[in-house]
């Protein structure tokens, strides 16, 4: 059987910076993940070829990153009826406002899940592909709950210190 896992595209390695924070949540989780620089514009042949075949070897959802006219995501989900979830690239004159435009906007019938510019978006990418596998999948989902929980009380000692500053002041 084919083993799950995660396909993490980027049009060019200079969203590496930005598509690190995915990666590290994809690590976080224990989730398999392949990660590849391929472009929708620049090399369409091949983007095809491996979304065609990531998709048989049984990738169960596609994460895909590009700045500038951000087309790679759209173009894989014109290819695989998997999840597609956007990253609009924080680079160039726009600095990602025309990345997340041209994410967002898909037709109707081919969906990309479009989170925000840069390293937030980047890291929600990864959050959002894990609770997609968590729905068949008790172990993940349990583990997904406890990242939640970790962060929710990160935030209460955040308060508990401002409470404690606010008191002596
Ligand atoms: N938007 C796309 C696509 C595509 O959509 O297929 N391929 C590359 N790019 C983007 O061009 C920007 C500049 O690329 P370079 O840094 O290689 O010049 C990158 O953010 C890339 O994702």
């Amino acid at each position: 059987m084919s083993k799950p896992f995660v396909a993490v595209l980027m049009g060019s390695d200079s969203d590496l910076p930005t598509m690190q924070a995915t990666l590290d949540v994809l690590k976080t989780f224990d989730i398999q993940f392949e990660a590849k620089v391929t472009s929708a514009h620049r090399t369409p042949a091949a983007t095809h070829a491996y979304v065609t075949d990531a998709e048989a070897r049984g990738c169960k959802v596609f994460i895909c990153a590009a700045g500038l006219a951000a087309h790679l995501a759209g173009a894989v989900a014109g290819i695989t009826t998997r999840p597609v979830i956007g990253v609009p690239v924080d680079c160039g004159p726009l600095q990602g406002h025309d990345a997340l435009l041209s994410t967002v906007m898909m037709p109707g019938g081919v969906p990309v899940a479009t989170v925000a510019i840069g390293s937030a978006g980047a890291k929600n990418a990864g959050y959002l592909a894990a609770q997609m596998l968590s729905v068949g999948d008790d172990a993940l989902a349990l583990k997904v709950k406890e990242e939640r929980a970790i962060s929710a009380e990160a935030v209460q000692a955040k308060d508990a210190k401002l409470q404690e500053k606010l008191a002596n002041v």
